[in-house]
């Protein structure tokens, strides 16, 4: 990478690795991973069921510490982070997870879902912070009319938008999304996937969206990171890695996807 570029990292996964220790006895579920997402880019994250996806996505926010290598965000180690700092740092990254029941409570209506963040961090007054959740409503398409209604009274597609104008409320500079439209029937997805290109493009964001859909990676990141047993075999640029994958278990995932038929 040159100066410029790396200039422009905004996060990074340097040497990092996380092992559990677990009744079974230690789980390495990320070994040694780097990766890198610079400014207003996607990092798509693919491998399959047990790779160490959403292990690394917890390291990359600061929600697991590693046991080895550091998290750096703008010029600094995560760990560093203390107290206050550590709040507001916690504004500048957000997290949508695949089912958007687990981050939405039952007892807070979407428009409420949307202005909790804003409370919770004294952004504004209640009125400024309704004001602040239609519109956001409005940016992810649902109908404020809406608005004060239950989570469970929406569709799945509807409730994954409530959750993504949750993680937007406080303008963070990266998103990280896991698995956000796995829960979600085919067309659903689609239009969720719409929404994050859409976002992604408007709003300037970093994302790192994680999948083992290798369509939906190829659709929406600019870079791509594959992981296999908790090291990445292979990362580059998303046209490139499916025009030309270099490693072998790249090839066998892309191949599961698109079946070479022979002549
Ligand atoms: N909290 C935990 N305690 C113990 N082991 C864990 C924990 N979280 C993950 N693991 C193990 O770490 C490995 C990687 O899991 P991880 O969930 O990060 O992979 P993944 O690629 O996201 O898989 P999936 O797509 O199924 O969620 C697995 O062997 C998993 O069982």
């Amino acid at each position: 990478m040159s100066p410029t570029e790396m200039a422009d990292v905004l996060i990074a996964a340097e040497d990092v690795t996380k092992i559990y220790d677990t009744r079974a006895g230690p789980v390495t579920a990320v070994d040694g991973v780097s990766v890198q997402v610079r400014r207003g880019e996607t990092l798509g994250v693919v491998g399959e069921s047990g790779s160490g996806k959403s292990t690394l996505a917890r390291l990359l926010m600061g929600l697991q510490p590693p046991t080895d290598g550091r998290i750096v965000f703008g010029d600094r180690d995560l760990a560093s982070y203390r107290g206050k700092e550590m709040r507001r740092l916690r504004q500048r990254m957000q997290m949508v997870f695949q089912s958007p029941l687990g981050s939405l409570l039952p007892h807070f209506s979407a428009a409420a879902a949307v202005m909790e963040p804003l409370r919770v961090h004294g952004r504004g007054t209640k009125q400024s912070r309704r004001q602040r959740a239609i519109e956001l409503l409005e940016l992810v398409g649902v109908n404020p009319d809406f608005a004060d209604l239950y989570p469970t009274q929406f569709s799945g597609g509807q409730q994954q938008r409530i959750a993504i104008a949750r993680a937007l409320a406080l303008e963070p500079e990266l998103l990280v999304c896991d698995e956000p439209t796995s829960s979600l029937d085919v067309s659903i997805q689609a239009q969720i996937l719409a929404l994050l290109e859409n976002l992604k493009d408007q709003l300037g964001l970093s994302c790192v969206f994680i999948s083992h859909n290798l369509a939906v990676v190829e659709r929406l990141a600019d870079r791509v990171a594959v992981m296999s047993s908790g090291t990445v075999v292979e990362t580059g640029d998303t046209e490139q890695l499916f025009a030309d994958p270099q490693h072998p278990y790249t090839r066998k995932l892309l191949d599961a996807v698109l079946p070479v038929t022979s002549a």
